[in-house]
């Protein structure tokens, strides 16, 4: 189906072209274009230092693209603060926690829920049925329908992914942001994400950077390659791992042997 450079372009959702972002003389990212539709798992993977989490930075808006444009339907994104894009409705879930660990499951939905935090603890008792019918959803939707009292420290590494998943979920976003989003987890962990990730397909565009490829392949969705700040290619796993230069510079040749 690919052809390499574009994917239904007319339908994307967030269209990136020419990004470029320089850190002194060195470019992390060099004239580098992406798109994604909506309703659409995208997978972003390539060598360490290929330019993929300074992507995500810059399209989320804590790193600034020297050229280049992305578009978030009729905005430019690049002309944007952080906070500015969050309300845009780009969500993204940071490696690091950043859940309230003394504070119940639910409690922390409620909190991402709310646009000023300091405001929580006089809110707190006043939540409409819409809001916690929402919160009630979301607990379903990561799988912690049972953990919604219980404090979210005492939850599991997987849990804990989830339930930052669900914070940035609760607050409607079009587009979400996972960099590494099974790191850590066991199997069992790592199967349930993934049935997470096509069910939240259903409500916005997810962007996905990700290292395990066999984690990328149980997807038949699409991959771009980066190398050095560029696109290599993109494509489905199954395409994109009989790319020759993919092979060599990330996949390496043994691949083609044992998934051919
Ligand atoms: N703030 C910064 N200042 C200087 N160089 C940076 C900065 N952030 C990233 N870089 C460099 O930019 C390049 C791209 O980094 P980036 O983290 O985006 O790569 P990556 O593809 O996400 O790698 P990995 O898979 O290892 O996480 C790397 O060479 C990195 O050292």
């Amino acid at each position: 189906m690919s052809q390499g450079n574009t994917f239904h372009k007319p339908k994307a959702i967030l269209d990136a072209s020419d990004v470029t972002v320089q850190f002194g003389g060195f470019k992390a990212i060099d004239n580098f274009s992406f798109s994604i539709e909506r309703q659409e798992i995208h997978f972003l993977i390539g060598p360490n230092g290929a330019g993929k989490t300074t992507f995500l930075d810059v399209v989320c808006g804590k790193t600034a693209s020297k050229t280049g444009k992305i578009l978030f339907g009729n905005e430019d994104l690049t002309k944007k603060k952080e906070f500015q894009i969050v309300r845009s409705g780009v969500g993204r879930k940071f490696q690091a926690p950043s859940i309230f660990t003394n504070l119940s499951v639910a409690d922390n939905l409620e909190l991402a829920m709310e646009q000023d935090k300091r405001l929580f603890p006089l809110l707190k008792a006043k939540l409409t049925s819409k809001e916690q019918s929402a919160i009630k959803e979301m607990l379903e939707l990561i799988n912690l329908k049972s953990a919604g009292e219980q404090e979210a420290g005492t939850l599991s590494h997987g849990q804990k992914q989830w339930l930052e998943i669900g914070m940035v979920m609760i607050q409607q976003p079009r587009l979400v942001l996972l960099d590494e989003p099974i790191a850590g987890m066991t199997e069992e962990e790592e199967e349930k994400t993934g049935e997470l990730l096509l069910k939240l397909k259903k409500k916005c565009a997810i962007l996905v950077v990700e290292h395990n490829m066999d984690f990328v392949r149980s997807f038949s969705e699409k991959v771009t390659v980066m190398h050095q700040g560029q696109r290599l290619c993109d494509g489905t796993m199954e395409e994109i791992q009989e790319n020759e230069q993919v092979m060599d510079v990330y996949l390496g040749r043994q691949r083609r042997e044992t998934h051919a």
